[in-house]
């Protein structure tokens, strides 16, 4: 039985005041235990996000690392800085990060190592853009990227990685894959995760929709049975949403 995760990326949103006021607005909240909840914050506010969070089940990290540990790389985070603020996750390969910012495969890859070698867990994000869903090339694009991203990635840390299969066409422009086509997707890298690590891994790992998932989709979503949690982006800049979104089942 795989532990719902639903996690908040907040992108380039909330500057330390506001992510204070609605940190603490969250940590009041009566959330879900059976849920795994987080949110991945800009990286100025991951210190405010360590000190409100700390005695709540509401765990944190951030949307993007270096894969060194430390060094002469000007405007980047390092595994370490984010294991000495005690940061649970951290999200790689996100499309904007991809597109707007020319991240490749091979870069990805060191970053998700990089990650599981300082324990910090892997939110890997890959998708199809709106032209290759038309012409059918979903699958292949999904495939290459999993083979490049997660290479060398051992057999005793697949588990610890989750997996956000979100349609580029479906990121921020409130049209949702479909609740079937999601699921379709999510079995299509379950079945690889299966071919390359074996049936108990597949069983294991963790597969999110991400793509304008909200409270009124989340049901439906969620209920498919190889979509195990949601990367919500525009939806978890707002408490009551995030809310609605954690506490699907109720
Ligand atoms: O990481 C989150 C995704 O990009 C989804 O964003 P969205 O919920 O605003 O569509």
């Amino acid at each position: 039985m795989r532990t719902p995760v639903i996690i908040g990326n907040w992108k380039m949103n909330l500057a330390p005041s506001e992510a204070k006021a609605l940190l603490r607005e969250l940590r009041e909240l009566d959330l879900d235990q059976s849920v795994e909840k987080g949110v991945c914050v800009p990286a100025i506010d991951l210190l405010i996000a360590e000190d409100i969070l700390k005695d709540s089940d509401i765990k944190f990290g951030a949307q993007n690392m270096y894969f060194e540990e430390s060094g002469a790389y000007t405007g980047e985070i390092s595994p370490t800085m984010l294991n000495d603020i005690k940061a649970d996750y951290v999200i790689l390969g996100h499309s904007e990060r991809r597109e707007y910012f020319k991240e490749d495969d091979e870069l990805i890859n060191k970053k998700v190592l990089s990650a599981l070698e300082h324990d910090i867990i892997p939110i890997l994000c890959v998708g199809e853009t709106l032209e290759e869903r038309e012409s059918n090339k979903e699958e292949e694009k999904v495939r290459n990227q999993l083979e490049k991203d997660l290479k060398d990635v051992k057999d005793s840390d697949i588990e610890k990685v989750i997996i956000a299969y979100e349609p580029i066409w479906a990121i921020g422009t409130g049209k949702t894959a479909s609740s079937d086509d999601a699921d379709c997707m999510c079995k299509f890298i379950r079945d690889y995760i299966k071919k390359v690590y074996g049936e108990d891994y597949s069983e294991k790992i963790r597969i999110q929709y991400g793509g304008s998932m909200k409270p009124k989709n989340v049901k439906e979503l969620l209920a498919k049975e190889n979509i195990d949690g949601g990367l919500i982006g525009g939806a978890s800049l707002k408490a009551s949403d995030f809310e609605q979104l954690i506490n699907y089942k109720k």
